[in-house]
């Protein structure tokens, strides 16, 4: 017979899987920090440095550490997140989180951290043979919106393609599907259309699930042996959204069962939304119809986010911060300088930024560039190549078969100025340099000359899913 496991044991187990799904970053920065603590009637206390500390695990990692919590237990407890040096109880903890057991199933591999919360109603709501009741249909996280989500050449045509499938009434591209690496922003944009279609007039049912909770919920009705119920919940919805779609590549059984479900969906003019690490062709699915079908749906890449798109993630955050800590004050040019540090996803630099945000607060320091290095030199952050103006000028005359004298001569013929200003828009967004600077080098042109070319590419870019794909080839080019 198997003991009851030790509390230490279970801690390390939970940590352990929330690294493998919160990645690196976000375990150094938040996880490893914490401490736990068994208290005389059973209840595990999960103690915080400070409340914004706390309040930050609460929201982001709180449902799924309580899942998993149940996982690895003998069975349910309260699992109470507080403040060090503060009892449970004034910390403003909830004493009703015993967490059913059924909510430890779905498992979301690389999960965002911050969308947990939203995952927390589905898991709430799963049922052992079915995914859950009709509540489970609609998810609507204030904070996973059109309105939090900003928008950069690296995400443009993506942005434009969720809207106009939350705005439709009818499918306009069917199945969609968005695709790219860890953290830019996949599950962002489907929480944001599941949040503005349960929103809006139309009455459409939106239901999101990760195609773990897919998985499972269909593994589980098999087991049940009554798939009815699972497959009426997921084929009577208007809006199916499945994230991380390469969970289910490869799944003979659940690869004909997904065949089925959005194939029955697409006849039946209901959008299915799909999102995954790999674009379809590259998914490694069994089934030739579904790869058929999922090749002749509508593709779009989200790409790693540029400086620019970078600086308005810094800012979008650190508004949201705000709510849970007022009086937070995050200088200009520290949120200059995070955006040209933190590279490789907007969720590093989401971590980093809450982890000085949290160590400032705890030491009672203003936030400053000194406390970004600091915290940089704690964690495994990538940096990114640096690229110069000149590599910048070579990459788009070369991709525009001109040359960079041209870029940087006189001409004013179409097929040299919009090169010219996809080169000023890449200099203003990929490298620090300023505005005056990047003029003289573009043969020696004035400042304003700059912004008139950057603000026009920027306006064309939500419009023109062309022009954010030249830029992002070129950005690729130059990225090596
Ligand atoms: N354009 C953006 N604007 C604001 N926040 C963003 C943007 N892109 C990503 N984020 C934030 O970065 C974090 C990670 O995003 P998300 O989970 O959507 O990434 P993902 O592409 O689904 O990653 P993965 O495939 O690894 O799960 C989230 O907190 C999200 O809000």
């Amino acid at each position: 017979m198997q003991g009851v496991p030790a509390v230490s044991d279970v801690w390390r187990d939970v940590r352990a899987r929330l690294r493998q799904e919160y990645g690196d970053v976000i375990y150094v920065s938040e996880i490893a920090r914490l401490r736990v603590a068994e208290d005389s009637n059973g209840s595990i206390q999960i103690i915080c440095a400070n409340d914004f500390g706390r309040a930050w695990v609460e929201d982001n990692l709180g449902a799924r550490l309580r899942a998993l919590w149940t996982t690895f237990d003998t069975g349910p407890r309260d699992i109470v997140i507080c403040c060090e040096g503060v009892p449970a109880a004034r910390a403003g903890v909830r004493e009703d989180r015993r967490v059913p057991a059924s909510a430890a199933a779905p498992v979301r591999p690389a999960a965002s951290a911050a969308l947990a919360p939203a995952r927390e109603a589905l898991a709430s709501s799963a049922s052992s043979a079915a995914l859950g009741g009709p509540e489970r249909a609609s998810r609507s996280d204030g904070r996973f919106t059109f309105n939090t989500f900003m928008v950069g050449s690296a995400n443009a045509m993506a942005s434009t393609a969720a809207k106009a499938i939350a705005g439709a009434s009818a499918p306009p591209f069917n199945p969609a599907f968005f695709h790219g690496g860890y953290g830019v922003g996949k599950t962002h944009l489907l929480n944001a259309i599941a949040h503005s279609v349960s929103l809006g007039e139309s009455g459409r049912k939106v239901l999101y699930l990760t195609a773990e909770e897919f998985l499972n919920g269909f593994q589980s009705a098999l087991r049940a042996r009554d798939v009815q119920p699972f497959k009426d919940q997921v084929r009577t919805c208007d809006v199916l959204l499945i994230d991380d779609v390469h969970f289910i590549a490869g799944k003979p059984s659940t690869e004909s069962e997904f065949l089925h479900t959005i194939a029955a969906l697409i006849a039946e003019n209901r959008q299915v939304v799909l999102a995954s690490h790999c674009a379809p062709a590259e998914l490694g699915v069994g089934d030739e119809r579904l790869r058929s079908l999922l090749r002749g749906g509508f593709a779009c890449e989200l790409f790693g986010p540029d400086l620019d798109l970078r600086r308005k993630i810094v800012d979008c955050k650190v508004a949201q911060a705000r709510a849970h800590c007022p009086d937070l004050d995050v200088p200009e040019q520290v949120r200059d300088f995070l955006a040209a540090r933190v590279t490789s996803s907007a969720r590093e630099l989401e971590g980093v930024l809450n982890n000085v945000i949290v160590r400032t607060a705890y030491m009672e320091r203003p936030v400053t560039i000194e406390a970004v290095e600091e915290v940089l030199g704690d964690l495994p952050v990538k940096a990114e190549k640096r690229v110069t103006v000149d590599e910048i000028q070579k990459a788009v005359a070369a991709y525009f078969s001109i040359t960079s004298s041209d870029i940087n001569s006189k001409r004013r013929t179409q097929s040299v100025v919009r090169p010219r200003h996809i080169a000023m828009y890449l200099a203003k967004t990929m490298t620090t340099r300023s505005l005056p600077d990047i003029g003289r080098r573009f043969g020696g042109r004035d400042h304003s000359t700059v912004i008139h070319a950057v603000t026009k590419i920027t306006a064309q870019l939500g419009a023109d899913p062309l022009l954010a794909e030249d830029i992002e080839a070129i950005r690729k080019r130059l990225r090596g």
